[in-house]
């Protein structure tokens, strides 16, 4: 049976999960606050010497490669392998895959570890997929319904839950899909904040039975909480505290009541 965002964030705010997050440098501090904010606990822990062990106390784990190196690289394995030998669920946001050879191999790699959970723009999910991008570095530049039979693809394959975000963002099991509507056109002039939706794709994941319900859970949340942050603010140097407060605000009642969460297909059927 599944359960819904709601249920899904009184779970979180009962009982905040740990969340060990190997992000970018320029996420680091972003998606740190946001956790903050939503009410979870987030350590930004990714060096070899000790990503294996801490993965094993955290609730979930989440890679982000976004400012890629051969260290980030040692400490993500290291710590997908004390994630996978506690039964913990990892998360993979592949930025900016589709850019340059080291990032297609070591994206490669990582899906050969399956993720638990991928979270991208539509055009980094189109790379995944194997299909043509118009990704401009981390930026994406596809629509999000352009990577939904791709998503479907990757997501049989990884055997995973795989989420294209944008203007609607699309989650689908490969067996399930829905599209979840909100957040804010300021949200992509605001760095790090799909990276930081990532780590909180990881947070509902350490509490939620089903990685597919933990999915959209987050993304509901953030775009609830978006498109309350564009009520107050003027630009998006005023939204990111607006959407900050907002997190902390939404309520699972409020989840419940303004959360745009519809059925789609599953492409190809
Ligand atoms: N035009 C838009 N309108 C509303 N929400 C958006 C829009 N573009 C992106 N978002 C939201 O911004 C968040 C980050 O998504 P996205 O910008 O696709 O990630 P990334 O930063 O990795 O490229 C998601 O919650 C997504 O729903
Ligand atoms: C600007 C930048 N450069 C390398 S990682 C990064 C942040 C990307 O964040 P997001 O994918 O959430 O926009
Ligand atoms: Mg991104």
């Amino acid at each position: 049976m599944s359960q819904t965002p709601e249920t899904l964030l009184a779970a979180l705010r009962a009982d905040p999960p740990l969340v060990q997050c190997i992000t970018n440098h320029v996420a680091m501090n972003i998606a740190a606050n946001v956790l903050l904010a939503a009410g979870v606990s987030p350590a930004m822990v990714s060096d070899p010497e000790e990503s294996e062990e801490f993965a094993a106390i955290a609730g979930a784990l989440t890679v982000n490669i976004g400012t890629l190196g051969p260290t980030f690289e040692a400490g993500a394995q290291a710590a997908i392998r004390g994630a996978q030998g506690a039964g913990r669920p990892w998360v993979l946001d592949p930025v900016a895959c589709q850019a340059t050879a080291y990032r297609r191999q070591v994206v490669a790699e990582l899906l050969a570890l399956h993720p638990t959970i991928i979270r991208g723009n539509a055009s980094e999910i189109l790379s995944l997929a194997g299909e043509a991008s118009r990704g401009q570095g981390v930026d994406g530049r596809d629509d999000v319904s352009a990577a939904e039979a791709g998503a479907v693809r990757l997501a049989q394959a990884i055997g995973g839950v795989v989420a294209v975000t944008g203007e609607v963002d699309y989650v689908t099991d490969g067996q399930r899909a829905v599209r979840i509507e909100g957040g804010s056109s300021w949200m992509p002039m605001n760095t790090a904040l799909g990276c930081s939706l990532t780590c909180l794709c990881g947070a509902y994941a350490a509490v939620a039975q089903d990685a597919f319900d933990a999915t959209v859970a987050a993304l509901a949340h953030y775009a609830v909480a978006g498109a309350q942050a564009h009520g107050h603010a003027n630009g998006p140097g005023s939204f990111a505290p607006h959407f900050l407060d907002a997190l902390h605000a939404v309520t699972p009642a409020v989840l419940a009541s303004e959360a745009v969460v519809l059925d789609a297909k599953v492409v190809p059927a």
